[in-house]
Protein backbone atom coordinates (compact mmCIF):
# COMPACT_ATOMS: atom_id res chain seq x y z
CA UNK A 1 0.00 0.00 0.00
CA UNK A 2 1.61 3.21 -1.06
CA UNK A 3 2.10 6.05 2.11
CA UNK A 4 0.74 9.07 2.13
CA UNK A 5 3.68 12.11 1.74
CA UNK A 6 3.57 15.55 1.55
CA UNK A 7 0.53 16.39 3.69
CA UNK A 8 1.66 14.19 7.20
CA UNK A 9 2.11 17.31 9.03
CA UNK A 10 -1.29 18.81 8.46
CA UNK A 11 -2.59 15.79 10.17
CA UNK A 12 -3.15 14.91 14.03
CA UNK A 13 -0.19 11.54 14.35
CA UNK A 14 -1.43 10.40 18.57
CA UNK A 15 2.03 9.03 18.85
CA UNK A 16 2.13 7.06 14.99
CA UNK A 17 -1.13 5.32 15.91
CA UNK A 18 -3.80 7.52 14.31
CA UNK A 19 -2.93 9.80 10.95
CA UNK A 20 -6.17 11.88 9.70
CA UNK A 21 -8.67 10.89 12.20
CA UNK A 22 -8.36 6.96 11.09
CA UNK A 23 -6.31 4.44 13.36
CA UNK A 24 -2.86 4.13 11.05
CA UNK A 25 -3.09 1.79 8.50
CA UNK A 26 -0.67 -1.48 8.78
CA UNK A 27 -1.16 -4.84 6.29
CA UNK A 28 -1.45 -8.10 8.16
CA UNK A 29 1.27 -10.13 8.58
CA UNK A 30 0.90 -13.24 6.14
CA UNK A 31 -2.48 -12.15 5.26
CA UNK A 32 -3.60 -12.98 8.09
CA UNK A 33 -1.84 -16.61 8.36
CA UNK A 34 -2.28 -19.67 6.65
CA UNK A 35 -6.19 -20.20 7.34
CA UNK A 36 -7.51 -16.93 6.99
CA UNK A 37 -8.29 -16.66 3.75
CA UNK A 38 -9.92 -20.05 3.24
CA UNK A 39 -11.65 -18.93 6.75
CA UNK A 40 -13.03 -15.36 3.89
CA UNK A 41 -13.72 -17.35 1.46
CA UNK A 42 -16.17 -19.60 3.23
CA UNK A 43 -17.79 -17.12 5.07
CA UNK A 44 -18.42 -15.71 1.62
CA UNK A 45 -20.22 -19.21 0.74
CA UNK A 46 -22.36 -18.88 3.57
CA UNK A 47 -23.26 -15.62 2.69
CA UNK A 48 -24.32 -16.77 -0.59
CA UNK A 49 -25.95 -19.22 0.65
CA UNK A 50 -27.88 -17.46 3.55
CA UNK A 51 -29.68 -15.30 1.14
CA UNK A 52 -30.51 -17.98 -2.11
CA UNK A 53 -30.68 -21.46 -0.07
CA UNK A 54 -34.43 -22.05 0.58
CA UNK A 55 -34.34 -25.71 2.23
CA UNK A 56 -36.71 -27.39 4.60
CA UNK A 57 -37.38 -25.45 7.92
CA UNK A 58 -35.63 -27.72 9.90
CA UNK A 59 -32.25 -27.60 7.89
CA UNK A 60 -32.32 -23.57 8.82
CA UNK A 61 -32.68 -24.98 12.50
CA UNK A 62 -29.53 -27.26 12.08
CA UNK A 63 -27.50 -24.23 10.33
CA UNK A 64 -28.67 -21.47 13.28
CA UNK A 65 -26.94 -24.12 15.83
CA UNK A 66 -23.45 -24.22 13.59
CA UNK A 67 -23.65 -20.60 13.35
CA UNK A 68 -23.92 -20.12 17.12
CA UNK A 69 -21.39 -22.14 17.72
CA UNK A 70 -18.91 -20.71 15.42
CA UNK A 71 -19.88 -17.02 16.66
CA UNK A 72 -19.43 -18.67 20.00
CA UNK A 73 -15.94 -19.57 19.17
CA UNK A 74 -14.71 -16.00 17.87
CA UNK A 75 -16.66 -13.61 20.20
CA UNK A 76 -13.78 -13.97 22.86
CA UNK A 77 -10.97 -12.87 20.21
CA UNK A 78 -12.88 -9.51 18.75
CA UNK A 79 -10.56 -6.75 18.98
CA UNK A 80 -10.69 -2.89 18.59
CA UNK A 81 -10.47 -1.24 15.15
CA UNK A 82 -7.32 -2.24 13.46
CA UNK A 83 -6.04 -5.06 15.32
CA UNK A 84 -8.17 -8.00 12.93
CA UNK A 85 -6.94 -9.52 9.79
CA UNK A 86 -10.69 -8.65 8.39
CA UNK A 87 -9.29 -5.41 5.87
CA UNK A 88 -5.82 -5.59 6.57
CA UNK A 89 -4.74 -8.74 4.50
CA UNK A 90 -4.25 -7.14 0.90
CA UNK A 91 -3.25 -10.73 -0.53
CA UNK A 92 -7.13 -11.22 0.04
CA UNK A 93 -9.80 -10.26 -2.00
CA UNK A 94 -10.88 -7.37 -0.62
CA UNK A 95 -8.39 -6.90 1.57
CA UNK A 96 -10.53 -9.92 3.67
CA UNK A 97 -12.91 -8.01 4.77
CA UNK A 98 -16.49 -9.61 4.64
CA UNK A 99 -17.68 -6.08 4.00
CA UNK A 100 -15.69 -5.26 1.10
CA UNK A 101 -16.37 -6.71 -2.20
CA UNK A 102 -14.25 -9.55 -3.70
CA UNK A 103 -12.17 -7.83 -5.45
CA UNK A 104 -8.68 -7.48 -6.46
CA UNK A 105 -5.97 -4.29 -7.13
CA UNK A 106 -4.78 -4.80 -10.03
CA UNK A 107 -3.01 -1.09 -10.23
CA UNK A 108 -1.99 1.30 -7.93
CA UNK A 109 -0.53 4.39 -9.21
CA UNK A 110 -0.34 7.82 -8.42
CA UNK A 111 -3.49 9.46 -9.66
CA UNK A 112 -4.94 6.01 -10.69
CA UNK A 113 -5.99 2.70 -9.40
CA UNK A 114 -7.51 -0.24 -10.89
CA UNK A 115 -9.22 -3.48 -9.61
CA UNK A 116 -11.58 -6.55 -11.27
CA UNK A 117 -13.41 -9.12 -9.80
CA UNK A 118 -17.04 -10.35 -9.67
CA UNK A 119 -20.31 -9.39 -7.75
CA UNK A 120 -22.01 -12.62 -6.06
CA UNK A 121 -25.30 -13.93 -5.28
CA UNK A 122 -24.85 -12.09 -2.00
CA UNK A 123 -24.60 -8.73 -3.97
CA UNK A 124 -28.00 -9.63 -6.13
CA UNK A 125 -30.51 -6.90 -6.06
CA UNK A 126 -33.46 -8.38 -8.56
CA UNK A 127 -34.25 -9.46 -11.84
CA UNK A 128 -30.43 -11.45 -11.86
CA UNK A 129 -28.67 -7.63 -11.42
CA UNK A 130 -26.53 -6.30 -8.43
CA UNK A 131 -27.96 -4.39 -6.11
CA UNK A 132 -27.66 -0.64 -6.85
CA UNK A 133 -26.29 -0.31 -3.53
CA UNK A 134 -23.19 -2.06 -4.08
CA UNK A 135 -21.82 0.33 -6.71
CA UNK A 136 -21.16 3.15 -4.31
CA UNK A 137 -19.54 0.65 -2.34
CA UNK A 138 -17.28 -0.79 -4.66
CA UNK A 139 -16.64 3.20 -5.93
CA UNK A 140 -15.93 4.55 -1.90
CA UNK A 141 -13.24 2.05 -1.19
CA UNK A 142 -11.55 2.71 -4.64
CA UNK A 143 -11.81 6.33 -4.30
CA UNK A 144 -10.14 6.13 -0.82
CA UNK A 145 -7.51 4.41 -2.20
CA UNK A 146 -6.86 6.45 -5.34
CA UNK A 147 -7.03 9.54 -2.94
CA UNK A 148 -4.63 7.72 -0.65
CA UNK A 149 -2.10 6.75 -3.50
CA UNK A 150 -2.41 10.58 -4.50
CA UNK A 151 -0.19 11.19 -1.33
CA UNK A 152 -3.49 12.22 0.99
CA UNK A 153 -4.28 10.78 4.17
CA UNK A 154 -7.13 8.47 4.11
CA UNK A 155 -9.76 11.06 3.68
CA UNK A 156 -13.33 11.47 3.79
CA UNK A 157 -15.79 11.37 1.41
CA UNK A 158 -18.07 14.65 1.45
CA UNK A 159 -20.36 13.43 -1.35
CA UNK A 160 -20.02 10.31 -3.88
CA UNK A 161 -22.30 10.11 -7.20
CA UNK A 162 -23.22 7.14 -8.96
CA UNK A 163 -24.55 6.96 -12.87
CA UNK A 164 -26.42 3.39 -13.44
CA UNK A 165 -25.30 3.24 -16.85
CA UNK A 166 -26.30 -0.59 -17.26
CA UNK A 167 -27.41 -3.01 -15.09
CA UNK A 168 -24.27 -5.14 -13.43
CA UNK A 169 -24.23 -9.03 -13.63
CA UNK A 170 -23.62 -11.13 -11.06
CA UNK A 171 -20.64 -14.18 -11.33
CA UNK A 172 -18.67 -11.98 -14.24
CA UNK A 173 -15.25 -10.49 -14.37
CA UNK A 174 -15.74 -6.58 -14.17
CA UNK A 175 -13.52 -3.96 -14.06
CA UNK A 176 -13.12 -0.73 -12.43
CA UNK A 177 -10.90 2.17 -12.61
CA UNK A 178 -10.69 4.93 -10.41
CA UNK A 179 -8.73 8.39 -11.11
CA UNK A 180 -7.60 12.04 -9.47
CA UNK A 181 -9.48 15.01 -11.42
CA UNK A 182 -8.10 17.86 -9.23
CA UNK A 183 -6.82 18.42 -6.17
CA UNK A 184 -7.48 21.55 -4.27
CA UNK A 185 -6.03 21.99 -0.70
CA UNK A 186 -8.04 19.10 1.81
CA UNK A 187 -10.13 18.31 -1.25
CA UNK A 188 -9.64 15.73 -4.04
CA UNK A 189 -11.96 15.39 -6.43
CA UNK A 190 -12.34 11.72 -8.21
CA UNK A 191 -13.86 9.80 -10.63
CA UNK A 192 -14.61 6.21 -11.73
CA UNK A 193 -15.95 3.90 -13.90
CA UNK A 194 -16.83 -0.12 -13.76
CA UNK A 195 -16.65 -1.98 -16.96
CA UNK A 196 -18.05 -5.36 -18.48
CA UNK A 197 -15.44 -5.50 -21.43
CA UNK A 198 -15.90 -2.43 -23.27
CA UNK A 199 -19.91 -1.79 -21.80
CA UNK A 200 -19.42 1.31 -19.08
CA UNK A 201 -21.97 -0.01 -16.37
CA UNK A 202 -21.56 2.95 -14.63
CA UNK A 203 -19.57 5.49 -13.62
CA UNK A 204 -19.25 7.65 -10.18
CA UNK A 205 -17.67 10.78 -9.45
CA UNK A 206 -16.65 11.87 -5.79
CA UNK A 207 -14.81 14.37 -3.45
CA UNK A 208 -12.78 13.46 -0.95
CA UNK A 209 -12.01 15.90 2.12
CA UNK A 210 -8.84 15.38 4.51
CA UNK A 211 -9.97 15.51 8.12
CA UNK A 212 -8.44 18.32 10.25
CA UNK A 213 -6.69 17.22 12.97
CA UNK A 214 -9.51 17.88 15.33
CA UNK A 215 -12.13 15.85 13.26
CA UNK A 216 -13.03 12.00 13.91
C1 LIG B 1 -5.91 2.82 2.34
C2 LIG B 1 -7.28 2.88 2.81
C3 LIG B 1 -8.27 2.48 1.76
C4 LIG B 1 -9.70 2.51 2.27
C5 LIG B 1 -10.26 3.88 2.28
C6 LIG B 1 -11.71 3.89 2.57
C7 LIG B 1 -12.21 5.29 2.44
C8 LIG B 1 -13.63 5.36 2.86
C9 LIG B 1 -14.05 6.78 2.91
C10 LIG B 1 -15.37 6.91 3.58
O1 LIG B 1 -16.30 6.23 3.25
S1 LIG B 1 -15.55 8.03 4.83
C11 LIG B 1 -17.23 7.69 5.40
C12 LIG B 1 -18.28 8.49 4.67
N1 LIG B 1 -18.06 9.90 4.82
C13 LIG B 1 -18.31 10.54 5.97
O2 LIG B 1 -18.72 9.98 6.95
C14 LIG B 1 -18.04 12.01 5.96
C15 LIG B 1 -18.91 12.78 6.96
N2 LIG B 1 -18.73 14.21 6.75
C16 LIG B 1 -17.68 14.84 7.31
O3 LIG B 1 -16.92 14.30 8.11
C17 LIG B 1 -17.48 16.27 6.91
O4 LIG B 1 -18.65 16.78 6.31
C18 LIG B 1 -16.30 16.45 5.94
C19 LIG B 1 -14.99 16.03 6.63
C20 LIG B 1 -16.45 15.66 4.63
C21 LIG B 1 -16.18 17.93 5.56
O5 LIG B 1 -16.30 18.65 6.77
P1 LIG B 1 -15.45 19.96 7.02
O6 LIG B 1 -15.99 20.66 8.22
O7 LIG B 1 -14.01 19.64 7.00
O8 LIG B 1 -15.85 20.73 5.71
P2 LIG B 1 -15.66 22.21 5.35
O9 LIG B 1 -16.98 22.86 5.47
O10 LIG B 1 -14.46 22.82 6.03
O11 LIG B 1 -15.37 22.01 3.79
C22 LIG B 1 -14.08 21.82 3.29
C23 LIG B 1 -14.20 22.09 1.80
O12 LIG B 1 -14.92 20.99 1.21
C24 LIG B 1 -16.11 21.48 0.60
N3 LIG B 1 -17.17 20.51 0.85
C25 LIG B 1 -17.38 19.83 1.99
N4 LIG B 1 -18.44 19.01 1.87
C26 LIG B 1 -18.89 19.19 0.61
C27 LIG B 1 -19.96 18.64 -0.14
N5 LIG B 1 -20.76 17.70 0.38
N6 LIG B 1 -20.13 19.05 -1.40
C28 LIG B 1 -19.31 19.98 -1.96
N7 LIG B 1 -18.27 20.55 -1.30
C29 LIG B 1 -18.08 20.16 -0.04
C30 LIG B 1 -16.41 22.80 1.27
O13 LIG B 1 -17.16 23.64 0.44
C31 LIG B 1 -15.00 23.34 1.49
O14 LIG B 1 -14.51 23.87 0.30
P3 LIG B 1 -13.58 25.18 0.32
O15 LIG B 1 -12.36 24.81 1.14
O16 LIG B 1 -13.25 25.46 -1.11
O17 LIG B 1 -14.39 26.25 0.97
Amino acid sequence: MTRATGADDAVRDDGGKRRGGFPMFSAASEDGGPHFGRFVSAMRDLQDLAVSAAPDPEVFGAAADKAEELAAMLRPYAAEEGRSPANRSIGLPGRGSLLMLPWMLTGLEPGRVTAAGVFRRYHLGGNGAAHGGVLPLLFDDIFGMVTHAQGQPVSRTAYLTVNYRNVTPLEKELTVEATVDSADGRKTYVSGRLWDGGTLLADADALMVRLQPWQP
